[in-house]
């Protein structure tokens, strides 16, 4: 029944539509500026699944496909950077089956993501791991090798994937590797925000301050995310629908406040 919905004219017909919709929505908002780094706390999976009575699993599942539908829109918008958390250190504590599926999910879909027809092949974006990535089963390692391997030329944009990832261990780690430099130079300099900035695993992909962070599920925490990456200007948004939920119609919305806000910034403060 779903198959033939899915071959059907009436189908299509609506595909293109949804299609047509979102290149004039584009398009509109493309005359305004751009954000250069949005980055994306995924919530909300699980709750979305139970939601609906299926297992837990199939909710990631339905998350992956929304993070391929939100890096389709903002790369035609014209993003440069885009950063998704995917897992985080302290999701090892989850139960074996579900950090499991997470990992499977991860080693199978990434390179999905890169081959021809994948979203990050289409948009000509690089991938860059974000995290701790010794701590992931040696499949997603692999998977994540690959992956950079196969996007490294790519330069229209950057996708840092967070994956084993928590930002104050990403910070401990980029002090520790400043202040081993600084000891080891023959005329240490005091420490400046430039240096903790080049150490930063974000750094990889020289992606900026974040200019949106946007965490979905109603939940309003921080969750260990990005914390460095903020800045003064960073622009918080928390959206109610859960992560598989997610479309044009939230980014819609979020896109027009950081474009109010950017017009509205006195030219003194700019
Ligand atoms: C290949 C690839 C990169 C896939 C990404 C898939 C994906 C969206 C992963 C996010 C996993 C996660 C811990 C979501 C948080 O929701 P939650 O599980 O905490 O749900 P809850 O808040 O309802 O408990």
């Amino acid at each position: 029944m779903a198959a033939a919905y899915a071959s059907s004219s009436i189908f299509r017909a609506r595909e293109r539509l949804v299609d047509l919709f979102q290149r004039a929505v584009v398009a509109a908002l493309r005359t305004g500026p751009i954000p250069r780094h949005v980055a994306f706390v995924m919530d909300g999976n699980r709750r979305y699944a139970r939601s609906l009575g299926v297992r837990v699993v199939d909710g990631h599942v339905s998350g992956y496909y929304a993070l391929r539908r939100v890096l389709e829109i903002l790369y035609l918008l014209g993003v440069e950077h885009v950063t998704a958390y995917a897992f985080a250190i302290d999701n090892f504590k989850r139960t074996p089956e579900e950090v499991d599926a997470l990992m499977s999910l991860a080693q199978d879909r990434l390179i999905e993501f890169c081959e021809h027809g994948g979203v990050l092949r289409e948009y000509g974006v690089r991938l860059v791991a974000v995290g701790n990535i010794s701590l992931c089963p040696p499949g997603v390692q692999d998977a994540i090798r690959r992956a950079e391997e196969m996007t490294k030329d790519n330069t229209r944009a950057v996708f840092n994937l967070c994956i084993s990832y928590a930002s104050r261990d990403e910070i401990t780690t980029a002090v520790n590797t400043t202040v081993n430099e600084k000891l080891a130079s023959q005329s240490p300099t005091p420490i400046t925000v430039a240096d903790l900035d080049a150490h930063m695993m974000t750094a990889r992909g020289n992606s900026p301050p974040l200019d949106i962070f946007v965490r979905t599920s109603g939940v309003l925490r921080l969750s260990d995310f990005l914390l460095w990456q903020c800045n003064e200007d960073t622009q918080i948004q928390f959206i109610r629908r859960y992560w598989p939920e997610i479309g044009l119609l939230d980014i819609i919305p979020i896109l027009l406040d950081y474009q109010r806000k950017v017009w509205s910034k006195p030219a003194s403060e700019s």
